[in-house]
């Protein structure tokens, strides 16, 4: 198939816009829409013309990157969407192909200016942006409620969001500033078809602003069943908002999300906290903007290699494929693999059990979600996964018990026998332990714990000890490794209005097993 070389694009676009005056190029890289987008914004009323632009990044696709195909596809009917909203301005989006530096540097000379938006990245995008920042005129704009250039963004940090918040939108004009367009060749069909984009998951969801907006008014149409729909998996599915992965592609951004929940009708205990958890994203958010390592380090550095001595091939796969012998992991697992999504506390529970359970390194973890989450935000996946595996020091006991998770939020084993479904003829008294089924009613029900379905990989309260123990030996240094400013800094959570953010959806005593004392250090304010 065809595939324009650098200069050919390049021609392209020097072909179409050379002869008109003072092009302002707006570089696309998350926020996949044109309202509500601060380097729109920026550039409107200031420049003659806008040639919005996305880059299609070799190093994220093929076999190496760390996108599954589902979330490539969802990225591309986003940039078809975006597409059409820039043709129902005028205009168009134009997309090119090849590594980001050489492109701008090439593209900076037939433009006005670059601008895009301030995006928290890992260390790969902060590379790539301050090489941009080399080569060209470029502008970040940063209206996205983060706090940058100041000696401590703590500082101020929850009204610096709530100022964010509750703003006022901007909505893209095409004829304040008229949209350019420029084909290259490059589109999102040419990419499924290069990359070979080729998806193997349930998705139910399709990218784009278009669908974003169907699924928030769905949300806020039944916002009042949110709070009670939030632990169970299977009511979380059609429960919870689902719009984590149009914010993660910026389909929409998360004022927009805000103010429309905000303004819906529904009990003010749903309102609080669903926006609370918009409060999380930004708060997440602000850690990677604060400290691009996220993505590759523990952020307490004594904890670097926590669990290296323990890596275990066998059990990594076992918990990857969800044949762990514990049948809440297995079906999240599972489910996780085939739809690209699970919620939060599921997420927790299993992020948990490969890392307190099975003692596992966290990143192997935090790597597999982040290739088959439909959402995967670096931003948000690998600090949580940081904190549920306990490596930042600060609270290491946040051990999910998945016996009780069984009990507590699928009793009646839904969720188990959806996606384990040879236990499906199992009695439900035995899912939290299936290995505890008497014999005779395995006879019956034809379910062979040891044959058909494993025995637990490792026994719960024996590996609870072991990694209890393990973290008290290292908890002091931890502790004191806290006390450096710049680790301090990092693994802090801001504020809001005085209460701490939490990285769990209840107080963790309500999850775990988890001995009483620690179960009282751990209402939601003790988050420190
Ligand atoms: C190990 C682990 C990894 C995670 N990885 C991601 C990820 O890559 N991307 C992601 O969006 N969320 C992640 N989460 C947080 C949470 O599980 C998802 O945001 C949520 O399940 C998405 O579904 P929803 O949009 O229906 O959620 P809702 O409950 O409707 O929440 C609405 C939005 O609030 C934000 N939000 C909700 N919970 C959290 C949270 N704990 N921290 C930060 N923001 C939150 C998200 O933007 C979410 O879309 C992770 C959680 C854990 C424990």
């Amino acid at each position: 198939m065809n595939n324009p070389s650098i200069d050919e694009q390049i021609a392209a676009v020097s072909q179409q816009v050379d002869g008109v005056d003072d092009v302002c190029l707006v570089w696309h890289c998350r926020n996949l829409r044109t309202d509500d987008h601060p380097a729109i914004e920026y550039a409107t009323g200031r420049y003659a013309a806008i040639l919005p632009i996305f880059i299609v990044d070799p190093a994220f696709y093929g076999a190496d990157g760390l996108a599954c195909d589902a979330r490539i596809q969802f990225m591309l009917e986003s940039l078809a969407d975006l597409a059409g909203q820039y043709e129902s301005l005028g205009g168009g989006l134009t997309m090119l192909h090849g590594e980001p530096v050489e492109l701008l540097d090439k593209l900076d000379a037939h433009v006005a200016q670059i601008v895009t938006t301030a995006d928290p990245t890992g260390r790969y995008g902060l590379r790539r942006d301050n090489a941009v920042a080399e080569a060209c005129d470029i502008t970040f704009v940063d209206a996205d409620g983060l706090r940058r250039d100041v000696p401590d963004t703590r500082d101020g940090w929850s009204d610096h969001v709530e100022s964010y918040l509750t703003a006022s939108i901007h909505e893209a004009d095409g004829e304040a500033t008229p949209i350019q367009h420029v084909d290259t060749g490059i589109d999102p069909a040419w990419v499924e078809d290069y990359y070979d984009i080729s998806p193997d998951k349930q998705i139910s969801r399709i990218g784009g602003t278009e669908h974003a907006v169907q699924v928030l008014n769905d949300f806020t149409g039944s916002l009042s069943e949110y709070p009670g729909n939030i632990s169970a998996p299977t009511d979380a599915r059609t429960g919870t908002s689902q719009l984590s992965p149009y914010l993660r592609f910026g389909c929409l951004s998360v004022r927009q999300v805000y103010q429309a929940v905000d303004n819906a009708p529904g009990s003010a205990q749903a309102t609080e906290m669903f926006t609370s958890r918009l409060y999380w994203n930004r708060h997440y958010n602000q850690k990677l903007a604060d400290w691009a390592g996220w993505m590759e380090q523990a952020v307490n550095p004594v904890l670097a290699d926590f669990h290296r001595e323990t890596h275990d091939p066998d059990r990594v796969e076992a918990w990857k494929t969800g044949m762990t012998g514990y049948p809440m992991v297995d079906a999240s697992m599972r489910c996780l693999r085939q739809t690209g999504w699970l919620n939060f506390r599921m997420r927790a529970m299993c992020a948990s059990f490969l890392c307190d359970l099975l003692q596992q390194p966290w990143k192997i973890g935090a790597d597999f979600f982040y290739y088959h989450l439909l959402d995967a935000d670096p931003a948000i996946n690998y600090t949580q996964f940081q904190l549920q595996a306990g490596v930042d020091g600060t609270n290491m006991l946040r051990i999910y018990n998945p016996r009780k998770q069984v009990r507590d939020n699928d009793p009646d084993g839904e969720f188990i026998k959806k996606w384990v479904p040879e236990l499906e003829a199992l009695p439900v008294e035995y899912l939290d332990q299936p290995e505890k089924t008497p014999l005779h009613v395995q006879d019956e029900v034809g379910v062979r714990i040891g044959e058909t379905y494993p025995y637990p990989i490792v026994e719960y309260e024996a590996a609870r000890a072991a990694i209890i123990e393990k973290f008290e030996a290292v908890q002091a240094a931890a502790t004191e490794a806290l006390q450096h400013p710049e680790v301090n800094r990092r693994a802090s959570l801001s504020q809001r209005g005085g209460t701490t953010q939490p990285t769990a959806d209840v107080a963790i005593g309500e999850l775990t097993d988890t001995a009483p004392e620690q179960a009282g250090q751990s209402s939601l304010g003790d988050f420190t």
